[in-house]
């Protein structure tokens, strides 16, 4: 299976430094053999209105393409949400669903989140779905808690989803100065895999890690993981190319 790394962008650059940061991490993409060959697969999630833009830059490379959210709903009287369906069309293959920030800021709660990866599925979307304790508790609590998410996540889905990506991300981890500790991140996510290899809706899943991750965390992590999500640590291309680079190598 090979190694996924994600960035979200979030709402931190602006519309022509998104264009400018997806060009250039589009001509790394495209000088790493690993990436390539499809041992590595590399996509960027910028936000709504960057997407047209960026489906243009991405044509023709290996840098893939996501969403940050999408609507539960395909179409209708919504104000303001952006469909699956839309998505899809502009070329996303991805789609971020329940992130913490939407969870805690945006009021998104196991019942949208659920509506959100069925939505996902019906369009085609791979959903990228963020769980995560809120505070520093044990490796058990930990994954006890993310498997409560992910059952609530899962709970409306109809039929099979040909590819599922869990981004475990400890909430205490996400816009800090470190990454949570490797033996608690590793512990956390093969405790995921194990439980999610008895679930067959997903045909595919893949465990990564997010929370300040950055060069020089995967080969902390070793093969507990996936691969990364990834947030300001992957701002700077450079350093992006980097954890390409160590994620060829793992
Ligand atoms: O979506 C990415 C994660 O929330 C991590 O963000 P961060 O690396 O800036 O903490």
């Amino acid at each position: 299976m090979s190694r996924f790394l994600g960035v979200s962008l979030k709402m931190y650059l602006d519309h022509r430094s998104t264009l400018r940061w997806i060009a250039d991490v589009a001509a790394i993409a495209d000088e790493q053999s690993a990436v390539a060959d499809g041992t590595v697969q590399l996509a960027v999630l910028p936000s709504f209105v960057s997407l047209q833009a960026a489906a243009r830059i991405t044509a023709g490379t290996r840098l893939e393409l996501g969403a940050q959210d999408l609507s539960w709903a395909d179409s209708g009287a919504f104000t303001g949400e952006v469909s699956g369906r839309d998505l899809a069309a502009l070329g996303c293959r991805y789609v971020e669903v329940g992130h913490a920030e939407r969870r805690r800021l945006f009021g998104e709660d196991a019942v949208i989140i659920a509506g959100k990866l069925a939505a996902a599925q019906r369009n085609g979307l791979t959903p990228i779905l963020c769980v995560g304790e809120e505070e520093r508790v044990d490796e058990e609590e930990a994954a006890d808690f993310c498997l409560d998410q992910i059952a609530g996540a899962l709970g409306d889905l109809d039929g099979e989803l040909p590819e599922l990506i869990i981004a475990y991300e400890p909430v205490w981890a996400i816009g800090a100065d470190r990454p949570a500790g490797a033996d608690h991140v590793r512990a956390v996510c093969r405790r995921l895999r194990a439980e999610l290899a008895d679930d067959h809706r997903p045909q595919q899943v893949r465990v990564i890690y997010g929370g300040s991750a950055g060069p020089g965390l995967l080969a902390q992590l070793g093969d507990a993981v996936d691969g990364l999500f990834l947030g300001r640590f992957a701002h700077d291309p450079q350093q992006l190319r980097q954890v390409i680079i160590e994620a060829s190598a793992s």
